[in-house]
């Protein structure tokens, strides 16, 4: 049943402009230094040059992504584990906890760099995040055009305006098994990305595993302007409608994407056709109700349901929004809706899973799938006690090589 408290989403005063900090600028575009970059997390980047006798050498993998040359790419420049001055959000763990919420599938764009922290563009702004000791997340900007446009950017990314604890409380409320999850795994937020960013992401995550998705999207980002290279990884804005539209399909699939190149390009094209602009129409999705964005974004090449919920929740402000694949219904089938355990997952079925979601949580029902489909992630399933693993958790288990189940063949229910 439905709970009957009202969902209070606290609007957060914005905390005071902070003080400046120092803004790196980002190192003009030069052509790529042919060399295998071997990124390590807390150590030095090591440049690994064929036929260098001070390093190990390492034999390249013919993997797609190993050697993939990405334009636009200069050398490292920022240096590495400097001291970086944290300003605070004010924003406790139980509102941000940046594990449970960059590398668990929202967004393909946000590398970790140091413990606890992680860095990516915002805009044309290069950010790191840091969860400091008192629990609160520090930021940094390498490079921001403007400190103060970029913190606002920054907050409008992490959807501050919403209390996921004011949420969770309500759906812990209506849900027991929640409640117990909630505990173990806070600050589980969902982000509000930029559509375009988060549409070609989620295309590219179309029957893919998280590690080829991410290749593909440092592929895309790399076309964008270069902002700052840190602990090795190089991060750029993400590219621009007309940029993107000057790749070609043949690129695309050179550099590995599949059919999926076929997809970009078509989207890329659709999206330059509307009358208003592809950026502007994509944003004039936040302002529909959830169905009519469904569609809207559904009439774009390589979208199906799935990717469309995910853009939608992810990027549009469509809270409710409930991305189905065989493994939110497997998690459905096993905790909401048990006399459907055994269907097959037709269209229907779909709809009666988001149905399920929705009248189990509500509004923000998007925001209560994100944490039970991070609590089936392995990584999590890792620290959860025993008691919540079931029978057939691991195959239900989306894995850093299984396919996503975002697929456009979704509409015919082969998921
Ligand atoms: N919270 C969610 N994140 C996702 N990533 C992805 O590929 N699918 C999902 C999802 O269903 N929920």
């Amino acid at each position: 049943m439905q709970s009957r408290r009202t969902l209070v989403i606290m609007k957060r005063q914005r905390p005071t402009p902070p003080p400046p900090t120092k803004a790196i600028p980002p190192t003009p575009s030069t052509p790529p230094t042919p060399q295998i970059i071997h990124k390590t997390l807390h150590s030095k980047t090591i440049n690994l040059k064929p036929n260098s006798h001070s390093f190990r050498k390492v034999k390249p993998k013919r993997d797609l992504f190993t050697n993939l040359k990405l334009p636009n790419t200069p050398p490292p420049t920022i240096p590495i584990s400097q001291e970086l001055k944290w300003v605070p959000l004010n924003l406790g763990k139980s509102e941000l906890y940046l594990p449970l919420t960059f590398p668990t599938g929202q967004t393909f764009r946000w590398k970790q760099t140091g413990p606890l922290q992680y860095t990516g563009a915002v805009g044309s702004n290069l950010v790191s995040l840091k969860q400091l000791d008192n629990g609160d997340v520090g930021y940094y900007f390498h490079y921001a055009t403007s400190e103060a446009s970029a913190r606002l950017a920054l907050l409008d990314f992490l959807n501050v305006g919403i209390s996921l604890n004011d949420m969770w409380e309500v759906f812990s409320a209506a849900d027991s098994r929640f409640a117990e999850l909630a505990r173990h795994l806070g600050g589980s937020r969902v982000l509000r990305q930029d559509p375009l960013e988060c549409l070609i992401q989620f295309i590219c995550s179309s029957n893919n595993n998280i590690r080829r998705i991410t290749g593909m999207v440092d592929f895309v980002s790399s076309l964008g302007n270069y902002l700052g290279t840190v602990e090795g990884f190089a991060f750029h804005e993400f590219p621009s409608l007309d940029r993107l539209s000057q790749v070609s399909e043949a690129e695309l699939r050179e550099a590995g994407f599949g059919y999926r190149a076929k997809y970009i390009i078509g989207t890329v094209r659709a999206l330059q056709s509307k009358p208003m602009g592809g950026v502007e129409w994509l944003a004039s999705l936040r302002e529909l109700d959830l169905q009519k964005a469904i569609d809207g974004l559904s009439t774009l090449p390589g979208v199906g349901p799935k990717v469309a919920a995910c853009v939608a929740l992810f990027s549009l402000d469509q809270h409710h929004a409930i991305p189905v694949d065989t493994h939110v219904w497997q998690i459905a089938t096993r905790y909401l809706i048990p006399e459907l355990a055994g269907t097959r997952l037709t269209p229907k079925v779909c709809n009666r899973v988001a149905d399920a979601f929705l009248s189990k949580y509500g509004k923000y029902a998007g925001w209560a799938q994100t944490l039970l489909f991070i609590a089936e992630l392995p990584s999590q399933k890792a620290i959860l006690p025993l008691n919540f693993s079931t029978a057939d958790a691991k195959k239900a288990t989306p894995s850093e090589n299984e396919e996503t189940g975002n697929a456009k063949s979704n509409k015919d229910g082969s998921a």
